[in-house]
């Protein structure tokens, strides 16, 4: 079950750019943004994990098909502190999904999933969305 914000319906086709503004909790956790069709079928899990699940500091990203997890994939850089506001942007073609964060920090995770369309964002954990662009 979702408890921060679900978007559905988004049309966000391959080429367009999705912002996400938001604040991250103090003393945060860990928080995710989903991406994807549905809840079943995600095509990006973006975790960062202040401390959690036995990562520190890490950027956790996996992709769900059907309802069943991919193989996860860690990225050395975490731009992100505990109680400051953040804005993310995310991009995709057919092969990858490419996410820009703070401090010029950017990184590329594949389209397992060969999603043409995002229609699907959720958010969960110690983040609150203030503002969603698609442009
Ligand atoms: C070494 C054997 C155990 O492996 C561990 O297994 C854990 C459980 O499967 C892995 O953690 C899961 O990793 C998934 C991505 O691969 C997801 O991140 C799982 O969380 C799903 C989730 C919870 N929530 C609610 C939430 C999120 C953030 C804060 C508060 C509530 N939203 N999505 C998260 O529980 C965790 O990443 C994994 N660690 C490793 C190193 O593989």
């Amino acid at each position: 079950m979702s408890c921060g914000i679900v978007c559905t319906n988004m049309g966000v086709k391959a080429g367009k750019r999705i912002g996400v503004k938001g604040e991250i909790a103090a003393g945060a956790k860990s928080f995710v943004l989903n991406l994807g069709k549905d809840q079943a079928n995600v095509v990006l899990h973006f975790n960062p994990r202040f401390d959690a699940h036995g990562d520190v500091r890490t950027i956790v990203c996996n992709s769900m098909d059907k309802g069943e997890w991919g193989a996860e994939q860690r990225e050395s850089a975490f731009p992100f502190q505990e109680g400051t506001n953040v804005e993310m942007f995310i991009t995709h073609d057919p092969s990858n999904l490419t996410i820009a964060l703070p401090n010029n920090h950017q990184f590329k995770f594949p389209n397992r999933l060969g999603l043409q369309v995002i229609d699907f964002l959720n958010a969960e954990g110690d983040f609150t969305i203030k503002s969603i662009q698609l442009e």
